[in-house]
């Protein structure tokens, strides 16, 4: 659903026309639920746009509508309640938010309240209540049941649905309550916590925010999956039939989009695909990269981890890096991050560097820097020699890699460039010895990391991303000198973004060729064409690719 028409906010058209926007003593979606709500959002919209129109003295002689005074929420939106659990509360919330996006957005935001930064800001106009501050043990139990609830919604829905009557029941389900019941049953199929406590929690979750009823009807199907666990018989589709009936059984029983599975299957095969949803749906390992720019090692980075009792490894690919399987909140909480003595990277990134391979004194042009993941660490490696020039179209992204330059303390070799990189390449204000094109891609390689991103890719955002990265390739080769090189890279392991792109790109530019990337990254990570592509299956890092080209003098 779109949250503007022509550009403006519908819902800032009127001073509050969207009936939707009126404070009740009620939740907002308990009995209004959200479908409805949403469903009827096209109605409010065009009502909002007529009334618009009404108020316009070019178009009639009436009188605009009376604003509609806004009166603060009654005191029961600010009760505490001590009796739900606070994480499984902010949860389903936040499950609201994410699945909801703008929607939901739009529809709480009505005088800051609920505002990005507060969370419980967003409980409490949802559910009518507060709830207890939240602990550390609470802050990790939200990360991990949202993550988990949002990458096995698939899976989860389909075991919900087989528990329902019939199919109208899961349709017309209010949106809060499904998300109760994706909770209790990850809760149960998919984590260590006893069934006893998961079902009285979310029952009284349900009974409290969204109406006795939907805590009876939580009570009923969380104790029959109870009873289906433990005895072993969770319904499991069938994994039989053609490619498109087997494709649509997996993408069920590993969560996934159907096309997604089928484009998999066709380019790595049945067993390798599996392989990627169930890495998609592990736990996410993460990778640290000390910042040497700052004067900070990897030796040091390794004291503090030791230090902060976070198990970690160093990496076998990159000298600047260690993996850590657990223990990321620490690392936040002890403000490693926020102090620039290290950044969150995955190896898989790094990697694309080494491709890159900066020395003190280059000149490179990074064509799609931010939000600089790739420019700080190759800022790192100019050791205070030579310059960056670090392009985005998106100035709120390069703002961020400014902050962080700074931060590190390398922001003396990184020039940011606010541009298209189309329009930037036309007027060739700069041409470099090395260039990386670092483009915009499906993502498709990191899912383990993006929970969510997953449900919000389409297929035919595929071939939307084809088209821009040929003409990014395309502007990103005429700002190489002759004889310079061009990097070309993505976090995605889907070939047509990837080897196609290149191929596609030298039939186009007969002045490029491949420079063989096996002097700069070890062979395990080397195609057969001289490329470079890790896989998440293979390497236990994210999936990326990159193909190093040279121009000819
Ligand atoms: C994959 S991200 C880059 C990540 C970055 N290199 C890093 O390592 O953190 C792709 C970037 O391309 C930028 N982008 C998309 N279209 C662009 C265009 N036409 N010109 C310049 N930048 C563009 C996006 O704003 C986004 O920041």
């Amino acid at each position: 659903m779109e949250a503007t028409v022509s550009g403006l906010n519908p819902l800032s058209l009127t001073p509050c026309s969207p009936a939707l926007l009126c404070f009740t003593s009620e939740p907002l979606f308990t009995r209004n639920s959200l479908t409805i709500a949403a469903l009827s959002f096209g109605a409010k919209i065009k009502n909002a746009l007529r009334q618009n129109a009404n108020s316009n003295p070019k178009t009639t002689a009436a009188a605009p509508p009376p604003p509609r005074r806004i009166v603060d929420p009654p005191n029961k939106a600010h009760r505490l309640n001590l009796e739900v659990s606070p994480h499984r509360a902010v949860a389903a919330v936040r499950l609201m938010r994410i699945e909801l996006g703008g929607a939901f957005a739009d529809l709480l935001n009505e005088k800051g309240k609920g505002s990005r930064n507060n969370e419980m800001a967003y409980v409490e106009r949802t559910l009518g209540f507060r709830t207890q501050c939240l602990d550390d043990r609470d802050l990790r139990l939200v990360t991990n049941i949202v993550g988990g609830a949002i990458r096995w919604r698939r899976y989860l829905d389909f075991l919900i649905m087989s528990l329902c009557h019939d199919v109208n029941m899961f349709r017309n389900m209010e949106p809060l309550l499904l998300q109760i019941l994706r909770i209790g049953f990850y809760e149960i199929v998919k984590m260590e916590i006893p069934p006893y406590a998961v079902v009285d929690e979310n029952v009284n979750l349900a009974k409290v925010a969204v109406r006795p009823g939907a805590g009876s009807m939580v009570n009923a199907m969380l104790r029959k999956l109870v009873l289906l666990k433990e005895s072993n018989s969770l319904p499991l589709p069938l994994l039989d039939g053609d490619d498109r009936a087997q494709a649509r059984a997996l993408a069920t029983i590993y969560s996934h989009p159907v096309w997604m599975v089928r484009r998999w299957t066709k380019h790595l095969g049945q067993e390798v695909a599996i392989q990627m949803m169930m890495w998609n749906n592990a736990d996410p390992t993460f990778s640290l990269r000390a910042n040497v720019g700052k004067g900070f090692t990897r030796t040091d980075l390794i004291t503090r981890l030791n230090m902060l009792k976070v198990p970690h490894e160093p990496s076998s690919q990159l000298a600047d890096f260690v993996r850590i399987r657990t223990g990321m909140q620490i690392v936040i909480q002890a403000e490693l991050l926020k102090e620039g003595f290290c950044s969150v990277q995955d190896e898989s990134a790094g990697l694309v560097v080494s491709i890159v391979d900066p020395q003190p004194g280059d000149t490179i042009i990074d064509c799609c820097a931010a939000p600089g993941g790739k420019t700080l660490f190759m800022a790192a490696r100019l050791c205070g020699q030579g310059m960056i020039y670090a392009v985005d179209i998106n100035e709120g992204r390069l703002r961020i890699l400014q902050e962080t330059a700074n931060l590190q303390q390398v922001d003396n070799v990184i020039t940011a460039i606010h541009a298209d990189l189309r329009s930037f390449a036309d007027n060739k204000q700069v041409k470099s010895d090395k260039v990386l094109l670092d483009a915009p891609c499906s993502g498709l390689g990191v899912l383990s990391k993006r929970a969510d991103l997953r449900w919000n890719r389409r297929l035919e955002d595929m071939e939307e991303l084809k088209k821009l990265q040929d003409e990014l390739l395309d502007a990103a080769s005429t700002l190489v000198k002759p004889g310079g090189i061009l990097v070309y890279s993505t976090c995605s392991i889907d070939p047509e973004e990837n080897e196609e792109r290149v191929t596609a790109f030298l039939v186009r530019n007969p002045k490029f060729s491949i420079d063989h990337a096996d002097r700069y990254i070890p062979s395990d990570f080397l195609t057969e064409r001289g490329f470079y592509r890790s896989c998440p299956v293979k390497h236990s890092m994210d999936g990326a690719f990159a193909a190093r080209l040279v121009r000819s003098s």
